[in-house]
């Protein structure tokens, strides 16, 4: 059993089926980061990918969520191993890696993640944050059991080999991106697009049958709720960027004249 310190809430919760409700953190900013993980969320993407998000913010924001329930989960731009090496050692426990295509992709990142034996994560943890510079003394023991990898499903191809990524073993869910999937189905900046929908709800129904957790961002309640409701076991439900433009767009137009901005369609 890991200390408190080293056990992943997060991980366990996605394994026993409980659903877990997120927030999409693009603002790659600390002190906005530490106000969402008061606001009550299960987990919060920090996203290396399209916010613009370097290593030391990233620790900045791991920093300033850890005294909140929230779960920080990383996104690094791109599934190498050297960035999910300083991810982890900068004390990430949870990552979501985009752009995954082929089962030996899938395990080359659980090695990834994992120190030897099972992988080639390089060792130097105990001069990193990650075991607290030496002071959780059983991190080794612990750490390749409580590291939580999330893949991304995304494009034909890795629709192609769902179930293959899915099954592999030390890959804990599957995230389908319904941004980069509409656009390699065809249909670029139509997530809701029926083609894109019912892959989508396939692709939940696949996950699951391999015993994995499906997870996906959906900012419109409906679609979030619907996909839910089908067993999405991740669900990022906004984001902290697009939540603030809605806001204060809204809050001037009441002042300034004009209506409300628009509920628009789920831009993911
Ligand atoms: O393709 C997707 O969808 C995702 O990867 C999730 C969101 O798009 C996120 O990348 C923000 O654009």
């Amino acid at each position: 059993m890991a200390p408190e310190m080293l056990a992943n809430t997060f991980k366990s919760a996605l394994k026993d089926g409980q659903q877990q409700i997120g927030l999409w953190l693009a603002m790659a900013d600390p002190y906005s980061a530490e106000i969402c993980a008061g606001s009550g969320f299960d987990w919060l993407l920090l996203d290396g990918e399209h916010s613009p998000l370097d290593l030391r913010t990233m620790l900045a924001q791991l920093q300033s969520v850890a005294p909140y329930p929230a779960h920080a989960v990383v996104r690094p731009p791109i599934g190498d191993p050297v960035l999910i090496k300083q991810m982890l050692d900068i004390g990430a426990q949870s990552l979501l890696i985009p752009m995954v295509e082929t089962p030996q992709q899938a395990e080359m990142l659980v090695r990834a993640t994992r120190y030897p034996p099972q992988g080639f994560r390089g060792v130097g943890a105990g001069i990193a944050r990650a075991a607290r510079w030496g002071r959780l003394d059983t991190y080794m023991d612990h750490a390749n059991g409580e590291v939580c990898l999330l893949l991304q499903v995304e494009t034909r191809a890795g629709l192609d080999n769902l179930e293959a990524i899915a099954a592999t073993e030390g890959v804990d869910g599957v995230f389908l991106g319904a941004a980069d999937l509409s656009a390699s189905l065809g249909h670029p900046g139509q997530p809701q697009h029926p083609e894109v929908v019912d892959a989508m709800e396939k692709a939940i129904a696949i996950i699951l049958g391999c015993g994995k957790a499906p997870g996906l961002l959906a900012t419109d309640e409906a679609v979030a709720t619907g996909y839910l409701a089908l067993g999405a076991r991740f669900v990022a439900v906004g984001v902290d960027a697009l939540l603030l433009v809605k806001a204060t767009q809204d809050l001037a137009r009441r002042f300034k004249g004009g209506a409300p901005s628009a509920t628009t369609a789920s831009p993911y």
